[in-house]
């Protein structure tokens, strides 16, 4: 296959152009350089970046790219952990896989959608009047983490759980102090979940053996062993952690009722389907992941572009949820555009694209889908609320993005 030049970006390092720039930093370079393929520098490093559908395709082929020491170490320290699901290949990664997907059987679904709605409740019973939307729903949220996990917790220590688990994805791209925070917070939940482990392993600890905590405590990986008492802490907190973080996408779903009352009325009347395509384009407009890391596996030529062995090759999520090619008037926020849709494991991703059994697309997206309809239905139908004058304003560099809404009950 003959060689294209691949369009590389002049320059030393854009880094402080990626903290800038945020979620447009990849489309802005798609757009300059007329390719969905470009060379920059982040970080002191040559890295790939690769923008839409059939990039996405690329980015998971597993003989093509793996996930080892791809992602940032700053982000492994606070978001994923290290040992995780995150960064394994092949035939490890299936089977570890397989433990988190075989959660996500329609019974814990259902469960969730249940425990979503008692939650609320219990919070709603104890709201005046205003609610502040992002941090209600992170305690909504972490209590049903926590039952859903088996995890023991006193009432008095769950505003720490809040405060902790939201920390490990909030400042992620935050540099000084926050960061800081949120490692020590990881140690802290790491240690301390290591030693939960280790209890149930024991026997020392009475546990419900339908639970995530005992599925995860005696999860014996590909050689037959247990997991490290680390490994099992860092896998418990990837479902917490994620959990947890749904509360940015109940925020912005908020923002866009305010900014799309018309929306709002026809999920009333319309019912089911329409709040079903409400909550797609709410994952698909606003920003949340903005784009995933992996290595050239070995070097290889695609359409024409030699990509090197080793090096750091980044996917817009983002963009391609924004790609014009896939998406007509990608930057206009339109519900219907979803009626009639045809799924394609790559066009849309938001939360990761490709298999969620092979690939490593994120395996907790059909648990997303149930908290945000449960929530959606108890708003819309359940408790008459108002907006009070607020701005709700996205800055493009914020990561994750914070509307913080505000709500008046009725
Ligand atoms: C707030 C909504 C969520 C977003 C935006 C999100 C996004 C993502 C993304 C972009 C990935 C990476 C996919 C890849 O590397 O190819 C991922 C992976 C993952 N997510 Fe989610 N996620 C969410 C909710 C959840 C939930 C609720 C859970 C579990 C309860 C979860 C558990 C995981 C795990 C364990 C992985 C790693 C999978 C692997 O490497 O094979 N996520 N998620």
């Amino acid at each position: 296959m003959s060689h294209r030049e691949m369009p590389v970006e002049k320059g030393l390092d854009h880094t402080l152009q990626l903290l800038r720039e945020g979620y447009d930093f990849m489309m802005n370079r798609k757009d300059k350089f007329h390719s969905r393929v470009f060379e920059t520098r982040l970080l002191g490093e040559k890295v790939y970046g690769l923008v839409g559908k059939e990039e996405a395709e690329l980015f998971y082929d597993e003989d093509k790219f793996v996930r080892k020491n791809a992602a940032p170490g700053r982000v492994q320290k606070t978001l994923f952990g290290k040992g995780g699901v995150q960064g394994l290949d092949g035939r490890e990664h299936r089977h570890r896989k397989k433990m988190f997907m075989s959660l996500m059987s329609n019974d814990t679904l259902q469960e969730i959608r249940q425990l979503v709605r008692k939650e609320w409740n219990h919070l709603l019973a104890h709201t005046e009047k205003e609610l502040h939307v992002r941090e209600a729903s992170q305690i909504v949220f972490t209590r049903v983490a926590l039952r859903w996990c088996g995890i023991p917790f006193e009432e008095k220590k769950v505003s720490d759980w809040v405060d902790e688990l939201n920390d490990l994805f909030e400042h992620v791209a935050h540099i000084g102090p926050k960061h800081w925070k949120a490692r020590f917070f990881r140690n802290k939940a790491e240690k301390w979940l290591e030693e939960l482990v280790e209890k149930v392993r024991a026997g020392k600890e009475t546990v419900d053996q339908n639970r995530l905590l005992y599925h995860f405590s005696m999860y014996k990986d590909a050689h037959g062993n247990f997991l490290s008492p680390n490994i099992a802490a860092v896998e418990i907190l990837n479902l917490l952690r994620p959990t947890v973080a749904v509360s940015v996408y109940v925020d912005v779903m908020f923002l866009a009722m305010r900014d799309y009352p018309e929306e709002m009325k026809k999920i009333k009347s319309q019912g089911k389907e329409a709040g079903e395509r409400f909550i797609q384009e709410v994952r698909r407009y606003y920003p949340f992941f903005p784009f995933l890391a992996a290595r050239v596996k070995e070097t290889f030529i695609w359409n024409g572009y030699e990509f090197e062995k080793g090096k750091l090759t980044l996917l817009d999520l983002y963009g391609t949820n924004h790609d014009p090619a896939i998406w007509k008037n990608p930057h206009l926020f339109d519900p219907d555009r979803f009626i009639n849709w045809k799924e394609t494991p790559f066009s849309f991703i938001p939360q990761g694209g490709g298999d969620f059994e092979i690939g490593h697309r994120c395996p907790g997206e059909w648990l997303t889908l149930e908290l945000l309809r449960e929530t959606l239905d108890i708003f819309i139908h359940d408790v008459p609320f108002t907006f009070p004058k607020q701005d709700g304003d996205i800055e493009r560099n914020d990561i994750p993005p914070q509307p913080n809404m505000i709500i008046n009950i009725i």
